[in-house]
């Protein structure tokens, strides 16, 4: 369904990404995995239009989008989490889901305020939206807080569940279990397979070998901008080539 085809990026005299291709299937769970300064945050950063690649082209199903900046792509349902947390701090945890939502519905915050009765139907089907993600993530019963009263791991939540309401079509995550305890990362766990099984794709760049090798379907892996392998977790643990670059390390 997104075909990355012979991405080049260059910064400066160093080559970050050199030829990389690959294809997400719909309805997967691909994990990126590499050594650090493997080109793995920089694929993220070219496929949801933060940055633009110095050459090689990006399609969804057959419309090329390379080059799309992170609205546009959010509008034909890419979007993606970062690995530090950005929340809208004095607001409720419902109040910064309701935001993905607004931006969404056309609906704008200043608009609904005035409360005609198209925009209180529409603030309601809003708020009961952003209530389902919340209870989608097993956080509803915080959805009063104040995001910034958050313990750390439901911050997370809280940022996959304002990404939920979107309603894409693929997510991207970026470092999904850094900084969460062991118990947490197993309900981390829980809940990717659970987005993958709503129909979504997921793309998720992790350190935590145990997490990727546990919930990925499929596997690339990078290794000084290169490709150095595809594939399922069974095919990436004995792959030679991985274990002497990557997973023999530890
Ligand atoms: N904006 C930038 N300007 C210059 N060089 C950059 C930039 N972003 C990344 N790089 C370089 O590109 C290479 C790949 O970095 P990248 O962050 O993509 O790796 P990574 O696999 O995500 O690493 P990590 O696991 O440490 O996050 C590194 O050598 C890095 O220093």
């Amino acid at each position: 369904m997104l075909e990355i085809r012979s991405i080049t990026q260059v910064f400066g005299g160093l080559t970050a990404l050199l030829d990389v291709s690959f294809s997400l299937r719909q309805g997967e769970i691909t994990g990126v995995i590499g050594p650090n300064g493997a080109g793995k945050t920089t694929l993220f950063n070219i496929i949801s239009g933060i940055y633009r690649q110095t050459s090689g082209q990006i399609f969804l199903k057959d419309k090329n989008i390379s080059g799309f900046p992170p609205e546009r792509l959010a509008r034909l349902g890419i979007v993606r989490t970062f690995q530090n947390i950005e929340l809208f701090g004095q607001m409720s945890v419902l109040e910064n889901v309701k935001v993905g939502l607004h931006t969404k519905s056309g609906c704008g915050i200043f608009s609904c305020s005035f409360k005609l009765p198209w925009h209180l139907a529409e603030e309601r089907r809003i708020t009961e939206s952003a209530r389902n993600w919340l209870d989608f993530c097993g956080i509803s019963d915080l959805a009063e807080q104040r995001a910034d009263s958050l313990p750390f791991g439901k911050g997370r939540l809280l940022e996959i569940a304002r990404a939920l309401a979107m309603e894409p079509q693929i997510m991207f995550m970026d470092e999904p279990a850094a900084g969460l305890n062991s118990r947490e990362t197993q309900d981390l766990a829980t809940l990717i397979r659970k987005i993958r099984e709503a129909g979504i794709t997921v793309v998720l760049v992790e350190h935590d070998m145990e997490l990727v090798m546990d919930v990925c379907d499929r596997i690339l892996v990078l290794n000084l901008g290169e490709k150095l392998a595809e594939g399922t977790p069974r095919e990436i643990q004995e792959n030679q080539a991985v274990i002497a670059a990557y997973l023999g390390e530890g």
